[in-house]
């Protein structure tokens, strides 16, 4: 099936947990990860489950599913084991108009997750369309080694020059060719060599003045260390 893949803000947006199992836990980090408030419903958790249940944005209600749970959800996660409740969530949030994923049970699904790679504000998103998981996850590691941490930077400092040039004003047409020239130029080298100077360089050789590291709000290697950790 073609799934049409999308980005979801889901900042301070109630999405409706159910399980609180080790899955359901890796589900709910990435959830709060992401800004939502998670309802969580289960009648049990595993430690992870109960540390994360603590944190801000999580509501806890330990007992069982109940259809009405999904009340205001703008999206349903079903990490349980057992179909007969699988089926339940997947039913109530089908009437409801809700998008659901049951964890493993892709005929359960209106939208199933992709394996994914984080570098700051760059997000790569590898789906097989439930083909082969295993596949996506080697993919996802590939990808994992290949894109460093250097991205970060990378982004927040194209992000900063871009709406500074855009906020002068120039027609569009005249500001794209300089955002060709600077993802094409040597930026990303220097990022990478954490070369402060090199880069401050090839900003002015591309956009001209105003554009340093330091006239950006910008620095080099914040990300580094939490990406080496996580990588
Ligand atoms: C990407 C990732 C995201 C995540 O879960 O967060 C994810 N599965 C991951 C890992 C993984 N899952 C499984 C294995 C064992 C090897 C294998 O079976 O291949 C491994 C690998 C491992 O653990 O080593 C078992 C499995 N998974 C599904 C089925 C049922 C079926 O295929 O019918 C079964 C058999 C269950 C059984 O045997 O009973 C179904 C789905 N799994 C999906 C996502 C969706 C499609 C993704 C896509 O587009 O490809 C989909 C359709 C629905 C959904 O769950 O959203 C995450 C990688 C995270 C990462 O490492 O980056
Ligand atoms: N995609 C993956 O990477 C992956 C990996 C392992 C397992 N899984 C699948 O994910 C599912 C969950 O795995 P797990 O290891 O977290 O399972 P688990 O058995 O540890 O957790 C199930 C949870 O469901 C809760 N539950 C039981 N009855 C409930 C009810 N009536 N209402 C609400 N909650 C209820 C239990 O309290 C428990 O916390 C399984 O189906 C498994 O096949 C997926």
């Amino acid at each position: 099936m073609p799934f049409y893949p999308a980005l979801l803000d889901l900042s301070g947006r109630l999405v409706l947990l159910v399980g609180g199992g080790r899955v359901a836990a890796r589900k709910l980090a990435s959830l709060l990860e992401a800004g939502a408030r998670v309802r969580l419903v289960t009648p049990a958790l595993c430690q992870e489950a109960r540390e994360l249940a603590g944190l801000e944005g999580v509501e806890l209600i330990e007992r069982g599913f109940e259809p009405g749970d999904v009340e205001g959800a703008w999206l349903v996660i079903s990490a349980t084991d057992d179909e007969d409740l699988n089926r339940s969530v997947a039913v109530a949030a089908e009437a409801a108009r809700v998008f659901v994923n049951v964890v493993d049970v892709p005929p359960m699904c209106s939208f199933i997750v992709p394996a994914v790679v984080r570098r700051g504000e760059l997000t790569l998103a590898v789906s097989t369309g439930g083909a082969s998981p295993a596949a996506a996850r080697r993919l996802r590691q590939g990808l994992q080694a290949q894109f460093g941490p250097e991205w970060a930077d990378y982004l927040a400092i194209l992000r900063a020059a871009r709406q500074k040039l855009t906020a002068q004003g120039r027609p569009a047409a005249e500001n794209r060719p300089l955002f060709y020239q600077l993802v094409d130029s040597q930026l990303m080298e220097r990022v990478r060599a954490g070369d402060a100077a090199g880069v401050d360089e090839v900003m002015r050789a591309v956009l001209g003045p105003g554009f340093t590291l330091k006239e950006l709000g910008q620095s080099l290697g914040r990300d580094a260390a939490r990406e080496r950790e996580g990588a």
